[in-house]
């Protein structure tokens, strides 16, 4: 797995390469990032591993900063020259004002929407993620588990394919690797993929399959150079079949992303008849005056929809709340590192 790879193997094409200049051809190295950490980049060469200093363009603090899946130009400094400009990008913009867009990854080429034959799966959820793949420029794939534990896995392939023609539906056991291998044409060489979706609808399970190797959750074990195991930071893997896994915190809470404004986008009307409910905190179930359960009642407004409404928004407070509480046990351990960085740095100063 650490052998060095070919820049095409890396995902170089010519829409990055027509991006240097003629005499930057021979001089510099192109590098993906593989890792991003507070004080260095972990990328990849043709010639093997590397790390670099962190990047950020001078044009565009905001967005030129490197993430994971960039392409970067390198000399022999750890300092890199040149970001280039990226395929796709996922980012997601700051749940609080005035905080920095967060970049989660770049160039990706396919974005698998997993979600299973089961009660996880909720139309609104998918088109949700469809519409964030088209947003980030990435190809979406809906990939529907757990075929074999359904009595009508039919009912749910239709649905999925009634969202959008444009979007492929694969439904199959994760577990199997005949079935999963269908999967494998979007995972050639140098493609780039990323998994998301509900817990427990199989990702962990296809990415197993693919990889036929145990993959812990907390991160991938790969062999080092004297065969030895060795847990690493790395935040994109390579698949046996020549492409790119990005797996990285920020992925696999991208489904949490901006809902807000796709339950608004989604299910404007009845927030809006829900602001007429007698109790500002109504559960729209036996309430006394509740316009929702009112219109439902009228004819006018469907109970599915409403339920769907009720489980995404509910899902949005728990969400919200447990991303809001990991952000600041995140910001108190950088405080704790900063202060003890500073605490070091502090006798040069003087
Ligand atoms: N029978 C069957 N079981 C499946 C299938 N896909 C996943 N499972 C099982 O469902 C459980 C959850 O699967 P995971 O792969 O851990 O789910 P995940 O999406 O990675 O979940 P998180 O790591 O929490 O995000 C495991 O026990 C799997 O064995 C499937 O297609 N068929
Ligand atoms: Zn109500």
């Amino acid at each position: 797995m650490s052998a060095p790879a070919t820049l095409a193997e890396l995902g170089w094409r010519n829409f990055f390469m027509q991006q240097l200049d003629v005499d930057e051809l021979g001089v510099l190295t192109p590098a993906r990032v593989t890792a991003v950490h507070r004080a260095q980049l972990e990328v990849l060469t043709e010639d093997g591993p590397r790390e670099v200093l962190p990047y950020a363009s001078e044009d565009d603090p905001e967005l030129g900063r490197a993430t994971v899946g960039d392409w970067l130009l390198l000399t022999d400094s750890v300092q890199p020259v040149r970001l280039l400009e990226r395929a796709s990008l996922f980012k997601r913009k700051p749940p609080l004002e005035g905080r920095r867009t967060q970049l989660i990854a770049a160039n990706l080429d396919t974005l698998f929407v997993v979600t299973s034959c089961n009660r996880d799966f909720n139309v609104a959820r998918l088109e949700r993620y469809l519409a964030m793949a088209a947003d980030a420029e990435v190809t979406p794939v809906i990939v529907l588990t757990k075929v074999d534990q359904a009595e009508d896995a039919d009912s749910f392939i239709d649905q999925a394919r009634a969202i959008s023609r444009d979007v492929q539906v694969e439904a199959l056991n994760a577990k199997d690797p005949a079935q999963a291998s269908r999967l494998l044409p979007w995972c050639g060489l140098g493609q780039t993929v990323a998994f998301v979706g509900s817990s427990g609808v199989g990702k962990s399970t296809l990415v197993n399959t693919l990889t036929d190797q145990a993959i812990e959750t907390q991160g991938i074990r790969e062999a080092d150079a004297r065969g030895r195991h060795t847990t690493t930071h790395r935040e994109m893997h390579r698949l046996p079949s020549g492409g790119w896994l990005i797996d990285t915190p920020g992925m696999r809470e991208l489904q949490l992303t901006d809902v807000q404004a796709g339950i608004e986008e989604l299910f404007g009307d009845i927030e809006e008849l829900a602001l007429a409910c007698k109790f500002r905190d109504c559960a729209h179930e036996s309430e006394p005056g509740c316009a929702v359960r009112a219109a439902v009642e009228a004819g006018a407004l469907d109970q599915a929809r409403v339920d769907r409404w009720r489980k995404l928004a509910a899902e949005e407070a728990h969400n919200t709340a447990t991303v809001a509480e990991r952000h600041r046990r995140d910001r108190a351990f950088g405080k704790m590192v900063k202060d003890a960085m500073s605490a070091k740095r502090r006798p040069d100063r003087s």
